[in-house]
């Protein structure tokens, strides 16, 4: 028998495709009473996870158990675990009530239940109409309707939200916040962090099939130092101010401005006043989760050998916490030489060219400069389960 715990444990997943690693020594628990994202880009390896997870693909090494049992060891799995994965199909002729009864009969579960997750997933309206005239949000719902058949006590949702209008989404978030409220399990993957940044209480992030984060979201926020945007009339005379006053943790921006870090904005301000440099703007930056995510999913970081993590993770259990990949904010700030030069690329807020650099000149990104994320609505942002809908 398993032990009715909730726990979702992978330990030293593995799975090879011939040539291809979908996954790579992954290990991460999820734990009852809480949502947990799973999270990477396309091809990180999250479908192929949570097959394993489900007994449809065989690790090649390592275990995925819930309840502490693989899937196949479950005895009765509808009952323990409901799953929803990407592309379900249902028979187009079929209403969503009789599907639903195919399922129950299959499990052992009364059609009274039937019932109640139509209801349960808002579909009770269109409980006589035919599958194949939903829409791919009615699909959803309808496949997580057959997830819940079994009252399980753990729910695994692969990319959910896709599909989903804006008031899915924010249906989708809260019944998923109550169902793991009520002490029960939640795993659901995405590709994009917004889609479940309010969802969950949890991340594990993925790339390449490694673990690259695990961990509360908060704790992710936490670890990043917030700098201070400010524009200046007259960088060069900041800079040495700044340093003078033992902050050396400064960085040109690409837009014209600097940033400081390890400040608050009413220091600079105030440094600033005292150098007598007129500041234009100035402003505390917002973490920026999305750009963390870019940045331990970026091939740069997964790249073999350039990921610390997998090494840094003891088999079986890794590593909370976080800490910054290599090249993030990882200079120690621009420090001002005797005789400082605008670093190359730098430009000036007045458009006027930087000392040293000819009119023509190509501007290169500073150094340390990190490639921004898309924005949120290049990505399909607003349309996640996390947005403000
Ligand atoms: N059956 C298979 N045969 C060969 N390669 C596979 C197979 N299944 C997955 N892969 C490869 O394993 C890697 C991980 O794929 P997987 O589908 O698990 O990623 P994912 O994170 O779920 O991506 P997406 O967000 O696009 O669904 C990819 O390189 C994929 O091409």
């Amino acid at each position: 028998m398993h032990d009715g715990s909730g726990r979702i444990v992978v330990q030293g997943l593995t799975k090879q495709f011939g040539p291809v690693t979908a996954v790579q020594n992954l290990s991460f628990t999820v734990e009852p009473g809480s949502v947990t994202g799973f999270l990477g880009p396309n091809g990180a390896g999250k479908t192929t996870t949570l097959r394993m997870l489900l007994g449809l693909v065989t690790p090649t090494a390592g275990t995925a158990t819930i309840n502490g049992r693989r899937f196949d060891q479950l005895g009765n799995p509808a009952r323990v675990v409901g799953a929803v994965l990407e592309a379900q199909s249902f028979h187009p002729k079929r209403t969503a009530r009789d599907h639903l009864r195919v399922y129950a009969a299959a499990i052992d579960v009364p059609d009274a239940r039937v019932d109640q997750v139509l209801a349960l997933v808002g579909l009770t309206e269109a409980a006589r109409r035919k599958a194949g005239g939903f829409s791919l949000g009615m699909r959803q719902r309808l496949a997580l309707a057959t997830a819940l058949l079994g009252d399980p006590q753990v729910l695994v949702l692969d990319e959910p939200a896709n599909g989903l209008d804006p008031e899915g989404i924010a249906w989708l978030r809260h019944f998923l916040q109550q169902f793991a409220r009520s002490g029960r399990t939640v795993l659901v993957s995405s590709h994009l962090l917004a889609e479940i940044e309010q969802t969950v209480d949890q991340v594990v992030i993925i790339s390449r099939g490694q673990t690259m984060y695990y961990g509360p979201l908060e704790h992710l926020r936490q670890s990043q130092s917030t700098r201070v945007l400010v524009q200046p009339a007259d960088p060069h005379a900041l800079v040495a101010a700044l340093n003078e006053a033992g902050l050396h943790q400064v960085e040109p921006t690409p837009d014209g401005r600097l940033a400081i870090t390890g400040a608050e904005s009413k220091q600079v301000a105030d440094i600033a006043l005292a150098a007598g440099v007129a500041v234009y703007g100035i402003q505390q930056e917002a973490v920026d989760l999305e750009r963390i995510f870019f940045q331990l999913t970026s091939g740069q970081y997964a790249a073999a050998g350039a990921n610390p993590y997998a090494q840094a993770a003891p088999a079986g259990y890794p590593q909370q916490g976080y800490q910054a990949p290599p090249g993030y904010q990882a200079s120690s700030g621009y420090q001002a030489p005797p005789g400082y030069q605008v670093p190359q690329g730098y430009q000036p807020p007045a458009g006027a060219p930087a000392p040293g650099q000819q009119p023509d000149q190509p501007t290169q990104p500073p150094q340390g400069y990190q490639q921004q994320p898309p924005g949120q609505g290049q990505q399909g942002g607003s349309s996640g389960f996390g947005g403000n809908a």
